[in-house]
This record gives C-alpha cells, sequence and structure tokens, in this order.
C-alpha cells in the first residue's frame, strides 16, 4: 500500500504522476478548445505537435530520475489528452480527491488506476456531484489550504470556471482543522492574457517561504494582498500579463531547493538563482500552447 503524503508544494517530492503527451489526439476544432490560449493556436495553425510535446515531457521525466523521483504515468487512452494530471485528482495528507472535473476531461481519470490500486480505498474520496473542483485549483500549504474559484452568477457560462463555491465549502468540511482561504480568479473563455484558468496559472509558492503572483488575476484587492502579506512583499516575484500567459507561475518544485523551470524564462530563472534555488531549466514551450505548463503535468503523491 502507498502511504499518501502531501501538506506543502513544495516538500522533498518521493512520488508523482506524470501525464502523457502520447495519443493525444487531433487537433481540436475551436468549439472543442476548452481554454482561450489553445483556441488561439487551433485558430492560428500553431497548436502543439504530439512528438514535439512527448519530447518535452521526456526532460521532464529525465528530471524526476535524476532526483531519485517514483514517476507514474497514465495508461495511454487513444486519442485522448492526457498532459494534465494536476487536475483531475488531488492529494492532500493522506487522502486522494477524485476531481470532479470538466466533462470533456472525465476520461482521463480511469487511467491512473496503477495508482488507485496501490492506495486504501477508504483513502480516496469522490466529492459529492455539485462540487466542481480541478486540482489545478487547490493548493495545501500546511496549516491553510488555498483554493481558486469564481462564485459569480454567470459562472457557468465560462468553461474556463472549474472550482465553484461548494467546493469550497466541501473542502472546509473535510478539514476543519486548516484554514480554506478562497481567491476569486479573473476569467475569460477568449483571452488568455485575461484568463487565470486555475490558481496555480497566476500564484505559485517557492521554497519554504516565497511565491510567484500575477495581481491581475485575482478579482478581489483583499484576497491578492491576503497573499502578498502571507508571504511578504519582499518574499513575492511579482509577474506581469506577458508573463502569466506565459505561465512563469507555473513552475514546478521537487524540493525547497530544487525548482523546475522552462528555459526561456529568463527573468525568473534569475531571480530564482540570486535567491539560492537550484533551477532544472527544461524546453515545455509547446505544451504551454494548451494554457498549462510543469505544476499542471503532475500530481505529486508523496512529499517529505
Ligand atoms: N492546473 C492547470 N492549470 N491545468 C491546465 C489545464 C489546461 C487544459 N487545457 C484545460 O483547459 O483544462
Amino acid at each position: 500500500m502507498m502511504q499518501l503524503n502531501i501538506k506543502d508544494e513544495t516538500g522533498p517530492l518521493r512520488a508523482v504522476i506524470l501525464g502523457t503527451a502520447k495519443s493525444n489526439g487531433p487537433v481540436p476544432s475551436p468549439e472543442e478548445a476548452y481554454d482561450p490560449k489553445s483556441l488561439e493556436h487551433i485558430l492560428a495553425g500553431s497548436y502543439p505537435k504530439e512528438e514535439d510535446m512527448i519530447k518535452e515531457m521526456d526532460a521532464f521525466a529525465q528530471v524526476f530520475h535524476k532526483y531519485g523521483v517514483q514517476v507514474f504515468r497514465p495508461e495511454v487512452l487513444e486519442d485522448c489528452n492526457q498532459i494534465f494530471a494536476r487536475d483531475i485528482a488531488f492529494v492532500i495528507e493522506d487522502k486522494l480527491f477524485h476531481a470532479n472535473i470538466l466533462p470533456d476531461r472525465e476520461r482521463e481519470f480511469e487511467a491512473i488506476h496503477e495508482v488507485l490500486d496501490r492506495i486504501d480505498p477508504n483513502k480516496i474520496i469522490r466529492p459529492p456531484e455539485e462540487v466542481h473542483i480541478e486540482g489545478g485549483d487547490v493548493m495545501p500549504s500546511n496549516d491553510h489550504i488555498f483554493i481558486g474559484t469564481y462564485t459569480a452568477p454567470d459562472y457557468k457560462n465560462y468553461i474556463t470556471a472549474r472550482t465553484n463555491r461548494e467546493a469550497v465549502e466541501f473542502i472546509r468540511d473535510m478539514f476543519p482543522h486548516k484554514t480554506v482561504k478562497s481567491f476569486e480568479l479573473r476569467k475569460s473563455n477568449t483571452n488568455p492574457k485575461e484568463n487565470a484558468l486555475h490558481l496555480d496559472c497566476c500564484f505559485q509558492p517557492v521554497g519554504k517561504d516565497k511565491a510567484i503572483l500575477h495581481k491581475n488575476g485575482f478579482l478581489v484587492k483583499e484576497e491578492y494582498e491576503y497573499l502578498v502579506d502571507y508571504f511578504g512583499p519582499d518574499n513575492i516575484f511579482e509577474i506581469d500579463k506577458e508573463e502569466m500567459y506565459q505561465m512563469f507561475s507555473n513552475v514546478f518544485s521537487i524540493s525547497p531547493e530544487v525548482v523546475v523551470s522552462e528555459r526561456n524564462f529568463t527573468r525568473l530563472n534569475h531571480w530564482l538563482r540570486d535567491q539560492g534555488f537550484t533551477v532544472e531549466e527544461i524546453p515545455y514551450a509547446e505544451i504551454a500552447k494548451q494554457e498549462g505548463l510543469l505544476r499542471c503535468s503532475t500530481m505529486p503523491l508523496i512529499r517529505e
């Protein structure tokens, strides 16, 4: 049996699910897109090629190998986009939550059965149907859990709004001893520069006390300021609209000292090194075209 353990975003990683770009399917039609950045590339004829994305994910797997992390891959389903393992499930402490994801993406969950079979069934939890929640919006931080959400009355008009009010209440009930703090995120179905698809598209803790943050991703000023206060203004790396579009906040921590980042994120990688981090740079610009990056492609199972 596998003992799940996730308390934060940066503890030393021991086991992870890494998505796969194999049999990703044909280029979707504009109507099939469920995020504005994919839509942009579908319309421009620059949608990423499977072979290029496979290479990028191989480079990511190599880094895990280098650090001795146990890596699970989903079973490859035919013509199914399984890159973003983050959203289909998430682990908090010793429980794995089966996300109530966008119906277009539901098939992806069954493909992680190799991992599910190793987990005590009592530790696998499926929230009730009315709870919409995806792992990209959920971030445990020791005695806190941060959740990205969208609760305005036009929620159902946004295919980019994936985590609802019921989800915040559900997580609160599950973890009564933790502070569950929610953040209203800016949503756009058509403009990727005005869309924080998930919380990890505008915010990401790094190390023990630092964070990458994008102000415009948040709809409520006080909620953004809560995070600035939580980490302290000097510990925040604020990114602009263009950097958020490139997904600067979607890097991935292997430990409090080691961050995997995209090789073109010059300003961020420089800052990280200045702060004493080891930065493992890999190419991930093709996958970035689908509005997800490194954190989105992983689903951590065990951190120490
Ligand atoms: N955790 C994330 N930010 N995941 C990104 C998922 C991107 C994917 N195109 C979607 O719209 O579902």
